[in-house]
């Protein structure tokens, strides 16, 4: 498995090791000593997730509080998405910075989110089959996050506005200077 840093200390891409034969491929999707070995810290994860995203949905940018803070292990089955990441640690040296990168069914890549990060993704193919793993549960009263298009984060998500489909919670989200003044 490779491990590259990104711009974001504590993020990671990760790439599994494929393995291709005449039949098809394979690879590990989760090996919990090697993906530990690479990102040299223990995780606890605790809950997986699946979502189904048609093209032009974007889901973020969600993180949740508190206690309830997440770190997340993401990565496309099925499909293509631009997967944004972003600093929100007012300690860090990269805070309200973002780190970006396509994930899909082909590339097999996987980010490793830590705590104290929003995500977020647009989807750019017709369907994109996501999934992640988790390190502390849903707690619905801990969620937050950022609207997508906030003028300080200038997130530019390579997708036309107009095309853009989200939910209604995620029309509603603050901007980042509410949340950080
Ligand atoms: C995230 C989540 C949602 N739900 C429920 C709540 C709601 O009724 C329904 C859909 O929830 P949402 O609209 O929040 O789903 P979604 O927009 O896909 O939320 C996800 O977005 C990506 C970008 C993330 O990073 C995730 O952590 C998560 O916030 O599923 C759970 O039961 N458990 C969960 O862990």
């Amino acid at each position: 498995m490779n491990c590259i840093s990104t711009n974001l200390k504590d993020c990671f891409v990760l790439e599994p090791q494929v393995f291709e034969d005449e039949r098809g491929l394979f690879f590990e999707s989760y090996n919990q000593s090697k993906f530990e070995e690479a990102i040299g810290k223990q995780v606890n994860f605790l809950q997986d997730n699946q979502s189904i995203s048609k093209k032009g949905v974007l889901r973020g940018l969600h993180f949740q509080k508190g206690k309830f803070a997440q770190s997340k292990l993401v990565r496309v089955v099925q499909g293509e998405v631009l997967d944004v990441v972003v600093d929100l640690r007012e300690k860090s040296e990269t805070f309200g910075q973002h780190f970006k990168l396509n994930l899909s069914g082909k590339n097999n890549k996987m980010i490793f989110i830590p705590k104290g990060m929003a995500h977020g993704f647009v989807t750019l193919s017709e369907e994109a089959l996501f999934t992640y793993k988790c390190d502390e549960y849903y707690h619905k009263a801990s969620e937050n996050g950022i609207i997508y298009n906030d003028e300080t984060l200038q997130i530019d998500w390579g997708y036309p506005v107009k095309d853009i489909i989200l939910s209604q919670k995620d029309e509603e989200l603050p901007k980042f200077k509410e949340l950080f003044p």
